[in-house]
């Protein structure tokens, strides 16, 4: 159990610890301080050894639940929100109170989606951030659920966790949940076998990832999409269960850690591909939809059928195909306005200022 991928995640200088609702807290009778304990001891050892932690900590519905009488998780939005803001008060203390037994600060971190997709928010957080750790407190991060809509919703914490990573810069990313790692199937359904390293896409072939359990949300799809996204950035991901943290945090023996990629994307083609909002959609002919997904080239007008949403010069656009499947992303070099006047055209037929490509292919990414 010593790979490189566990000792780029044991050696890592900088890491981000997701720990998932199903980790912190029960149904009945909400968020387990026993628990959160245990996790806090384990982030101080390590912090005590020289790294930068910081905490991304779901829990905040959950914690919710049972203060105001509920039996079950919310579905509808409202009463999500409304368990969100009395569970994230009960989460933000619970952790200050467990790190000032280390006289260690604590500072509460909410962040919307959008906060992370526009890169001039992007910018805001990564400073709070990397303030507080200059200041040697650690950042409790959470999603902001009482504002967040279901339009501008990250989704799931773990997907939060991986643009956190990537966006504090850290070099590795620990997700602690109530199961040990990945199974070749979901292990509350039957036998199914610990998958322990993950080196690329072929080790996930037959891999059925499923839901998640009373408390969490995305479950295991959402925490393969996760791995995917932080192995994007260059980061090895280690997932393990919480009450495994010490042996996670020390020297990543535990669960199942998986492999960046040998190449990271650049910061710009990540940015377009995982954290930005989508403002408009450019709907690709078949030969546009291979130039761009298989010969890897810019996007020219002649292949473009149709446009939708208002969009500016510089915003992230959806390349999608004729069957309305998206295909790829990338950076406009056009508003909304001037591409609805070169659809189909050829770049001889167009006036001067318009002749470079709709989308150049260094700022495209496939989906
Ligand atoms: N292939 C799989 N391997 C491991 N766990 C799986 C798998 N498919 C589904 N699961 C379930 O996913 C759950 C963890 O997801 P979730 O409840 O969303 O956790 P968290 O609250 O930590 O984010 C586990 O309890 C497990 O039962
Ligand atoms: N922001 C929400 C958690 C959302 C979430 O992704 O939960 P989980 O799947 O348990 O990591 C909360 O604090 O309840």
């Amino acid at each position: 159990m010593d790979s490189v991928t566990r000792q780029r995640i044991s050696g890592a200088r900088s890491v981000v610890v997701k720990i998932g609702s199903s980790a912190l807290t029960e149904l009945a009778t909400g968020l387990d301080t026993g628990r959160l304990d245990a996790l806090a001891d384990a982030i101080e050892t390590r912090m005590r050894a020289g790294s930068d932690v910081i905490v991304v900590s779901s829990g905040a519905i959950g914690a919710g639940i049972a203060p105001l009488g509920l039996k079950t998780r919310p579905q509808d939005l409202a009463t999500k929100q409304a368990a969100a803001s009395v569970g994230q008060l009960a989460l933000a203390h619970a952790w200050n109170t467990s790190f000032a037994r280390y006289d260690r600060t604590v500072g509460q971190v909410l962040l919307t989606a959008h906060d992370v997709s526009l890169r001039a928010h992007h910018a805001n957080a990564q400073r709070t951030l990397d303030r507080l750790r200059s200041l040697g407190a650690v950042a409790i991060v959470n999603e902001n659920d009482t504002v967040a809509t279901n339009e501008i919703r990250f989704g799931d914490n773990d997907r939060l966790a991986a643009l956190v990573a990537h966006l504090a810069g850290a070099d590795a990313l620990v997700l602690l949940s109530d199961v040990d790692g990945l199974y070749d199937g979901d292990p509350r359904k039957g036998d199914a076998t610990l998958i322990p390293e993950v080196d690329g896409p072929e080790d996930l072939d037959g891999v059925i990832a499923g839901t998640g359990g009373a408390l969490g949300t995305g479950g295991m799809a959402s925490k393969l999409s996760a791995a995917r996204l932080a192995a994007d950035a260059g980061l090895p991901v280690l997932l393990a269960a919480a009450a495994d943290a010490d042996a996670a945090l020390t020297d990543a023996s535990v669960g199942t850690a998986f492999a960046p990629r040998a190449q990271r994307l650049s910061a710009r083609k990540f940015w377009v591909r995982h954290a930005a909002e989508a403002t408009g959609r450019l709907v690709l002919d078949d030969g546009a939809v291979h130039a761009v997904s298989t010969a890897r080239r810019s996007l020219l007008s002649a292949g473009i059928v149709a446009v939708a949403g208002r969009f500016f010069g510089g915003d992230v656009v959806d390349l999608a195909d004729q069957t309305g499947q998206v295909r790829a992303r990338g950076v406009v070099a056009y508003d909304a306005s001037e591409v609805g006047e070169m659809l189909g055209k050829s770049s001889s037929a167009l006036p001067a200022d318009l002749r470079r490509p709709v989308v150049h292919a260094d700022d495209l990414v496939t989906l």
